[in-house]
C-alpha cells in the first residue's frame, strides 16, 4: 500500500511545476488556434502584382503602370493605375518614313517604369503595347511601313527586363469593348451586376460607342455586337468605331469638303475671327481618310480664315455625316446600326480635355445654354483666345471651337442624343484614380483578372468564422480548465500537508 502510495506522489504528473506546464501549453494552444481563425486569408505582408500598359495612340502614346494584390482575390475591383508617362512626340505612326524612331521614342517612359516597378517583379510583369486607329490607317495605307514600326517597337521593348507580351492593333470592337469594361470595372459595377455605364472615347483618328442596350440582342448587326460573362453576369454590348471619326480626323474631313474645288482662301467658321495660317495641301490630305477626295491641280498651300460662328460650324460638321441610307431598323450615321441610346455614360479621352477646357463639363446646364456658352467662345477673337491661354498649345488652342462644336454634333446628330439623355454623360478623366481608356479592359482581359463567374463565396464572411472560432477556443479553455481543477485541488492539498 504505503509503495504505492509513494509511487502516486511521485507521479510527475501530480507535480505543480507540470499542472502549470501543461496549462500554460493549453492556453498557448488556443491562442495560437485563435490567431490562426483571425489571420485566415490574410497574407502577412501584403504583396503586389504589376502590369504595364502602352496606349500607341494617333496622337501620342501613353504608358500605364497598373498594381494589385498578389494574394488570389479577383473578387474585387482592385487593380489600380500606380503610374502614368506621356511619351515625348507623335505617335508611332508619325514614324512611318524612320521606324526605329518610333522605338527610341519609348524609352524615357520605359525607363521611368523601370524605376516605379520594384527590381524583383521586372521579369514577371506583363508588358503589352495596343495600337488604335492611327496604325490602323497607316497599315490600310502602307502595311508594310506598318510592319516596320512595330518591329522597331517590339525591339525597343525587348531590351527591358519586363516580360514583353507582344504589340498589336487593336481592332475597333476591342477598342470600344475594353473602354466599357474599364469604366465598369473601376466603378464596381460588374461584380455587383449593377446597371451599367455606356463609354464614349474620342480619339484622334477615331471614336467609339458602347453601351449596354435592354431591348436589343445583337443580332440586327452581329458586328457591333460583343457578349461578355463577366462575375457571373451576362453582358450584351452594342459597340461601334467610328474611323476617321476622331478629332483629328473629322477636322480634315470637315476642311476637305471646304476645299473640293481648291481654293486658295479658306474661311472656317470653325476657327476663331483673326486666325489666318499658311497651310499645305499635301499635308490636309496625307491621310487615307481624305486622300481620295484630293482636288486635282489645287495649289500647294492655302490661307486658312477663320470667321468664328458655331452655327455655321455646324452645318459644315454635320455635312461628314451620312445620313442618307440605313438598311437597319435604325442608324447613327454612316448606314452604322445604333440602338437608342441608354442609360449613363462617361465619356473620355478628347471628350474630357476639349470639355473641360471649355468649361462645360457640367451636363445638368442645358444642351441650349451650351451651345449659347460656345456660340460665344467661337465667337471670341483669336487675338483674345491666345491672350487668355497663353500657355496652352497654340494647335490645340485654334481647334477648341470646332472641337466643341465637332463633339455637341457627333453626340446630338450622330449618335442622337436628346436634352435629356444628354444630361446623363458625364465628362470624366479618371475614376479613383486611374484613367478611364480602353488599357486598364484589356490587360484586365489578357491576365484573365476577370472571372466569367462569379467568386464562390464562403458560407460565413471572415469575421462571422473568426468569432465562431473564437467562441469554440473559449469553450474550450473553460473545458480544459474544469477539467484540470480536481488536478489543481489535489495538488493545494499536498502543497499544505507538506
Ligand atoms: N489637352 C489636350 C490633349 C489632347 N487634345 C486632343 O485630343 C485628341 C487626342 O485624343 P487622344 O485620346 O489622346 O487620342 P489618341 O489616343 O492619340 O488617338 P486614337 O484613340 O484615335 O488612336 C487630339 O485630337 C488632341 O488634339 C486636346 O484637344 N487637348
Ligand atoms: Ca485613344
Amino acid at each position: 500500500m504505503s509503495a504505492q502510495r509513494d509511487m502516486k506522489e511521485k507521479s510527475p504528473w501530480r507535480t505543480p511545476v507540470t499542472i502549470i506546464i501543461i496549462t500554460v501549453i493549453g492556453v498557448i494552444a488556443i491562442v495560437a488556434l485563435v490567431t490562426v481563425a483571425v489571420l485566415q486569408n490574410k497574407p502577412l505582408s501584403q504583396k503586389y502584382k504589376y502590369g504595364i500598359v502602352l496606349d500607341a495612340g494617333s496622337s501620342h502614346t501613353a504608358l500605364y503602370i497598373y498594381e494589385w494584390p498578389a494574394e488570389k482575390d479577383n473578387n474585387t475591383g482592385r487593380v489600380e493605375q500606380t503610374h502614368s508617362c506621356k511619351v515625348q512626340g507623335p505617335g508611332i505612326s508619325a514614324y512611318a518614313s524612320d521606324p526605329w524612331k518610333a522605338g527610341e521614342s519609348l524609352t524615357d517612359c520605359m525607363h521611368e517604369a523601370q524605376q516605379k516597378v520594384p527590381r524583383n517583379k521586372h521579369e514577371e510583369t506583363p508588358l503589352y503595347l495596343g495600337a488604335t486607329a492611327g496604325m490602323r490607317l497607316l497599315n490600310m495605307e502602307n502595311s508594310s511601313a506598318s510592319d516596320q514600326v512595330f518591329q522597331a517597337v517590339e525591339e525597343a521593348l525587348r531590351q527591358f527586363q519586363f516580360s514583353f507580351q507582344g504589340a498589336r492593333i487593336l481592332s475597333g470592337q476591342e477598342e470600344g469593348a475594353f473602354g466599357w469594361v474599364t469604366v465598369n470595372y473601376l466603378d464596381d459595377r460588374l461584380k455587383q451586376g449593377l446597371e451599367t455605364t455606356g463609354a464614349l472615347d474620342l480619339g484622334g483618328a477615331s471614336t467609339q460607342i458602347s453601351f449596354v442596350s435592354s431591348n436589343y440582342d445583337g443580332s440586327e448587326s452581329p458586328k457591333n455586337s460583343v457578349t461578355f460573362r463577366l462575375y457571373g453576369n451576362d453582358y450584351n454590348l452594342y459597340t461601334h468605331s467610328f474611323l476617321c471619326y476622331g478629332k483629328d480626323q473629322a477636322l480634315r474631313l470637315t476642311l476637305a469638303q471646304q476645299t473640293l474645288s481648291g481654293p486658295v482662301i479658306i474661311s472656317d467658321p470653325c476657327f476663331h475671327k483673326g486666325y489666318t495660317k499658311i497651310k499645305n495641301y499635301a499635308d490636309l490630305y496625307d491621310s487615307p481618310c481624305v486622300s481620295h477626295r484630293k482636288p486635282q491641280g489645287a495649289p500647294a498651300t492655302f490661307n486658312h480664315t477663320g470667321t468664328g460662328n458655331f452655327q455655321q460650324c455646324q452645318e459644315q460638321i454635320k455635312r461628314i455625316f451620312n445620313f442618307t441610307y440605313c438598311k437597319y431598323s435604325r442608324c447613327s450615321f454612316n448606314g452604322i446600326f445604333q440602338p437608342l441610346v441608354q442609360g449613363p455614360f462617361g465619356a473620355f479621352s478628347a471628350y474630357y480635355f476639349v470639355m473641360d477646357f471649355l468649361n462645360l463639363t457640367d451636363t445638368s446646364e442645358p444642351l441650349t445654354e451650351v451651345k449659347d456658352k460656345l456660340t460665344k467662345y467661337c465667337a471670341t477673337l483669336w487675338s483674345e483666345i491666345t491672350a487668355q491661354h497663353h500657355t496652352v498649345k497654340e494647335k490645340y488652342l485654334a481647334e477648341y471651337c470646332f472641337a466643341g462644336t465637332y463633339i455637341l454634333t457627333l453626340l446630338t446628330e450622330g449618335y442622337n442624343f436628346t436634352s435629356e439623355s444628354y444630361s446623363k454623360i458625364k465628362y470624366i478623366k479618371q475614376i479613383k484614380g486611374s484613367d478611364a481608356g480602353w488599357t486598364l479592359g484589356y490587360m484586365l482581359n489578357l491576365t484573365n483578372m476577370i472571372p466569367a463567374e462569379a467568386p464562390d463565396s464562403p458560407p460565413l464572411p471572415h469575421a462571422g468564422y473568426v468569432s465562431i472560432v473564437t467562441i469554440m477556443a473559449i469553450l474550450l479553455f473553460i473545458v480544459f480548465i474544469l477539467s484540470i481543477r480536481p488536478l489543481w485541488s489535489r495538488c493545494s492539498k499536498q502543497l499544505h500537508i507538506v
